[in-house]
């Protein structure tokens, strides 16, 4: 039977304030919400966008283009969303995005995202610019799946290191992040001279390294404080960085590697050819590349150029478990959910994570089954109408 969809009668059955946190069940309501909780700075950096936001609000836009067709009487008492990822299996294609930084939003920051991540049964995936080391990020979310994102700094052994501390903390695949070796022009952070790492946070995983200290004189004190941010910011990205390179970090990781931040067919082909394991279809949210195409736009090119030899996954726009269901009807494999639970985390912490994370599953299965789907493999383009 049913069993994400289950939310909704809890609610009904046993009344709003024993199940919701006070937040809105509907997720496109969830940034007023946390606008309104958040200093201007957070939010701001939360969520705007690169630019003028063309892209950020063309993500959206996509989505609309895009109507469901709903089939009847097709027997859908039976439902199952649970699948495989890169090797994890989840109870439904949706994972927790990447996002650095979380304690500008919530003092708990990942812990309280991993946690419930786990509670849910859903993989969250670290950030290299966590606010928590990855190691204690690990320890919050105890059995539950974690996968590592790494942002590939300049210094090779440190990003060896990274990978090494990322194994022994259990995080079993990796997705590397190709769109982001420094940050855009960002108006919303730039007019307030804004960037949280300059106030430390975000760097946790740095700063508890040992080759990152070793580079700095020894453990970050008050004293190397200065010289160790100016050391992160020049670590921060790779700009050089090409495929050629994807080989020596094929040796260093021997679980599943996903590319994050792919737009292009033929980009997607070289992940292919270069031994990847997935792509993550991807444009950072509109944070990176301002008038940039819209990454549902980009996934079909994708998905037939990769031809299922490797895992199609996608993000940027996704905020309702209707949009989760265009992406994978669109080829996707599963489904990267960003800013709303990072509002969700900002408005209630771990319990504001976890109502976003219950209401995306509760309403993606009611949207298959309602349109006569029990499980995603029936998806295709067939569900699909453009509006
Ligand atoms: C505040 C913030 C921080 C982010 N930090 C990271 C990061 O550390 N690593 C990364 O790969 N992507 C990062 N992202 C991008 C997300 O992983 C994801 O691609 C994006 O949020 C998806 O778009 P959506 O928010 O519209 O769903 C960040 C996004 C936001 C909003
Ligand atoms: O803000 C971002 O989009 C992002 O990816 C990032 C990059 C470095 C540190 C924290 C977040």
């Amino acid at each position: 039977m049913s069993q994400l969809a289950d939310f909704q009668n809890e609610i009904y059955l046993n009344g709003l304030a024993d199940v919701l946190p006070g937040l809105p069940t509907d997720l496109t309501r969830l940034a007023g919400a946390a606008e309104a909780k958040l200093s201007a700075t957070s939010f701001g950096y939360l969520a705007g966008a690169a630019g003028s936001e063309a892209t950020a609000r063309a993500n959206r836009e996509a989505f609309d283009r895009w109507r469901i067709v709903p089939r009847m009487l097709r027997d859908v008492a039976e439902r199952d969303l649970s699948v495989t990822v890169l090797g994890t299996p989840m109870p439904a294609p949706v994972l927790l995005a990447p996002i650095g930084v979380q304690s500008i939003l919530h003092p708990d920051g990942e812990l309280a995202t991993a946690r419930a991540a786990a509670a849910t049964g859903l993989t969250a995936i670290l950030s290299t610019a966590a606010s928590h080391t990855m190691e204690d990020v690990a320890e919050a979310g105890g059995d539950g799946p974690r996968w590592y994102q790494l942002y590939w700094p300049k210094d090779r052994e440190l990003a060896a290191s990274f990978l090494d501390r990322a194994k022994a903390a259990g995080y079993t695949a990796l997705v590397v992040t190709v769109d982001t070796f420094t940050l855009a022009w960002r108006p919303r952070d730039l007019d307030r001279a804004y960037l949280p790492f300059l106030r430390g946070i975000g760097v946790a995983n740095y700063f508890s390294d040992p080759v990152f200290q070793r580079a700095v004189g020894g453990p970050v004190t008050d004293e190397n404080r200065q010289v160790a941010l100016l050391h992160w910011i020049g670590q921060f990205g790779n700009p050089s960085l090409t495929w050629d390179d994807l080989a020596w970090l094929r040796e260093q990781w021997d679980g599943p590697i996903a590319l994050k931040g792919i737009q292009h067919a033929d980009d997607a082909r070289r992940a292919v050819d270069t031994g990847m394991d997935g792509v993550v279809v991807s444009n950072h949210g509109g944070r990176q590349v301002d008038g940039a195409v819209a990454s549902l736009d980009a996934l079909p090119a994708v998905v037939d150029a990769v031809g299922g030899q490797i895992g199609v996954l996608f993000d940027s726009g996704v905020r309702t478990g209707a949009d989760v269901a265009k992406a994978l009807a669109l080829g996707a494999d599963a489904v990267l959910l960003g800013r709303p639970y990072a509002f969700g985390l900002a408005l209630d912490g771990e319990a504001g994570v976890r109502h976003v994370l219950r209401c995306v599953l509760a309403e993606l299965e009611l949207t298959l089954a309602l349109s006569g789907h029990r499980t995603v493999s029936e998806l295709s383009l067939d569900f699909l109408a453009r509006a």
